[in-house]
């Protein structure tokens, strides 16, 4: 790290190269994934544990999860030409894994919490057991990787390549493993989830026998549907190294399925498919249901009675919003957990695939600087800040509004993970432990501490967004979490579309220095001789932190200057894109970034007091200019509970 400043008395200094140590640390536990044999052994239970940290690993890993860039790729047009089919290989054509890499049904428990209140009504249909992550140990997962990082330097950080790939030639294959896209015509599934599926792929993170289903109700052709696939994907910058062929590879794994509109039907031809693939050996599958919300539960009811993998596991992921109020998220979940267990569940928000809030949990845990001041005493207040400059469509929240749409899971697991107690391991049962009980102490809102926007959309044709009625498309909101660590701490959160500046920020801010010796040279305003560290998303992603220093000469002038991590300048690997890294997760099992089902009604609870105000007084946002800061009220929220506003 590198301290700068400058000569303006507490003025935000410019930024140096700075520098840090790798903390990617990742395993895997199938062996389906190809990775060289030095970067692997097999733990006392049989899963594939993934070795060394370094910037090999780190770049494997950290850098595997892709980011699409799309002005420098190739790009395929719909009139592209495939040749015939290759039917997947059957199962008996390849040696698998058996038992003894880990999928021992019957040593799988998922920890059930007691206190969660939804029935569990389980159906007959034989589930498949799960079977990651209670092989891999914690410590599995941190040592292994952090001790070997001895080789990490700026700026040496070697490419992932078309070597790597070749080299992985001798890893011992897995299950094969089933991908569903319910919904496959839609803005989703072409823009996002087709593309993360083959960044995926590229980067060898799919098994090599993977299946890949398309499906809606209309009248398509394999073709049709690699034409629809085609048409999105890209290369990323780094991975251009036959990209063409490997698209082609992709795309003749793709299939469609016409599920028509009786979806036990459409269901079960999906599975009779993707049986004649999979042959009679161990094959997983996921189905990942990108519908409307009107569709989710006869999809997800008749996925679980009639598509669930007869031999290996079965994860479902479901898109947000999760339900419209606490009634209706509460019968979505009992309607998911009277097929499907907790464990087989993957609710994705795909905001808590930024790096930014894996970073969260890495910043706190595996550093002493932070740790020891994260409460009451020594933090002042926090900020989480989701400014978007640009309307995006507002499609998907239209009708929920901002609140429902991202406060509910983006804002206040944001919160959860940075307010929660050191989880007992990395497993995400354990983190999701925590993060409930901090979602369970958070105070239900008082609707006098939230203030609704909506920008003036008198340009609906400008901004392609319909307003329904009062959608609020901002919010500001004073939270506080009613816990011996945060007790008095205000949590601010602003989320808002349509404004000033782009910029996903979380401010910690630190209290004043007691009886500080330098009050004098600071100032008037105390409140600039204040710590401060910022973890910025975007744009250009960093971790800054604000301290104060003496300015060179004669005298006593203090400044207050950033040390400044700034990813762009310390990593030249491509981010990848957060369904990248979500549905990477789920292929690993790895739950902790998707809410559980006692998440879900937790965050209703703090959330239902304002709601339930909003809809029965028709709550007017106070409207804002398209372009501009938000609401006036939210500087006054500010103020009112006592956090300078981080400006604009
Ligand atoms: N778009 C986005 O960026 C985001 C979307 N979401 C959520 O993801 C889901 C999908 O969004 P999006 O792709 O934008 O929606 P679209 O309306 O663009 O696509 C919906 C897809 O579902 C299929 N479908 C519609 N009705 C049914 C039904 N009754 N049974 C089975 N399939 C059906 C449609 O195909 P066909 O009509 O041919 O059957 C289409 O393929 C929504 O729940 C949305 O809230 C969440 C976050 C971001
Ligand atoms: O889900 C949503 O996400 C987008 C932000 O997407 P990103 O790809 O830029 O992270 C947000 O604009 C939208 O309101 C929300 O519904």
């Amino acid at each position: 790290m590198s301290l700068s400043s400058c000569l303006l008395p507490f003025s935000q200094s410019a930024t140096a190269p700075s520098s840090s140590v790798c903390s990617c640390h990742l395993a895997a536990s199938f062996s389906n994934f190809p990775v060289s044999s030095r970067d692997y052994s097999f733990s006392r239970n049989g899963s594939l544990v993934l070795n060394g940290g370094g910037s090999n690993l780190c770049r494997r890993f950290c850098g595997l999860k892709l980011w699409i860039l799309k002005s420098l790729n190739r790009r395929r047009g719909n009139n592209r030409k495939y040749q015939p089919v290759n039917e997947l290989k059957t199962r008996s054509e390849h040696t698998f894994l058996s038992d003894e890499q880990g999928l021992r049904k019957e040593s799988i428990t998922s920890p059930k919490d007691p206190s969660l209140a939804l029935p569990e009504v389980k159906c007959d249909a034989g589930f498949a057991e799960e079977t990651r992550a209670a092989y891999l140990r914690p410590e599995e997962h941190i040592l292994r990787t952090d001790l070997n990082d001895g080789f990490h330097k700026v700026g040496d950080l070697p490419p992932v390549s078309k070597q790597f790939s070749d080299d992985l030639s001798d890893v011992r294959r897995g299950a094969s493993l089933c991908i569903a896209v319910v919904g496959a015509t839609g803005e989703l599934a072409r823009g996002k989830i087709f593309p993360a599926l083959f960044a995926l792929y590229y980067s060898g993170y799919l098994p090599e026998d993977v299946a890949i289903f398309g499906v809606s109700r209309k009248n398509l052709t394999d073709e049709d549907l690699r034409s629809i696939i085609a048409s999105t994907l890209t290369c990323r910058v780094d991975h251009q190294e036959n990209c063409g062929d490997k698209m082609d590879a992709f795309l003749s794994r793709t299939y469609y399925i016409n599920g028509g509109y009786n979806n036990r039907d459409g269901m079960s031809r999906l599975a009779e498919r993707m049986k004649q693939i999979e042959g009679e050996s161990e094959a997983n599958r996921i189905f990942y249901l990108s519908v409307p919300q009107e569709a989710l539960v006869d999809v997800a009811c008749t996925i679980g009675d009639n598509a669930q993998a007869p031999r290996g596991w079965t994860r479902i992921i479901v898109e947000k919003p999760f339900g419209f109020n606490s009634h209706s998220s509460h019968q979505l979940t009992k309607s998911l957990l009277s097929k499907f267990e907790e464990k087989q569940i993957y609710r994705i928000d795909h905001m808590l695939g930024r790096n930014l809030i894996e970073n969260l949990t890495v910043l706190r845990f595996s550093n002493l600087v932070f740790e020891p001041l994260w409460n009451r005493t020594y933090i002042r207040n926090i900020q989480v800040i989701v400014s978007e400059s640009i309307a995006h469509t507002e499609k998907y929240s239209d009708g929920y509004g901002i609140i429902r749409d991202i406060v509910h899971s983006h804002i206040l697991q944001t919160i959860a993970l940075l307010a929660m107690e050191p989880p007992i391991s990395l497993d995400g049962e354990d983190i999701r432990n925590e993060k409930v009980k901090v979602l369970r102490s958070i105070r239900k809102i008082n609707p006098r501490d939230v203030i609704l926007g909506q920008y003036k959309s008198s340009s609906r044709d400008k901004n392609g967004v319909i307003l329904n009625g009062v959608d609020p498309t901002y919010c500001a909101a004073a939270l506080y979490i009613d816990n011996a660590r945060w007790d008095g701490v205000p949590f601010l959160v602003r989320v808002g579309t349509g404004l000033i500046k782009h910029r996903v920020e979380i401010h910690v801010q630190f209290r004043h220095v007691p009886g500080n010796l330098y009050r004098e040279n600071i100032g008037i305003n105390i409140d600039l001789g204040t710590n401060e560290l910022i973890l910025r998303d975007e744009p250009d992603e960093a971790i800054l932190v604000k301290i104060n220093n003496k300015v060179p000469g004669l005298g006593l002038q203090l400044d207050a200057s950033e040390l400044n991590l700034l990813y762009k300048d310390r990593y030249k690997a491509e981010v990848p894109d957060s369904y990248e890294h979500l549905i990477h997760d789920v292929i690993d099992g790895d739950n902790h970034l998707f809410m559980r089902s006692d998440e879900v009604a937790a965050a209703w609870n703090i959330l239902s007091p304002v709601l339930e105000e909003i809809d029965k007084h028709h709550t007017a946002p106070e409207l804002y200019e398209f372009g501009g800061r938000g609401p006036v009220a939210a500087y006054y929220l500010w103020a009112k509970h006592g956090v300078p506003w981080a400006d604009d």
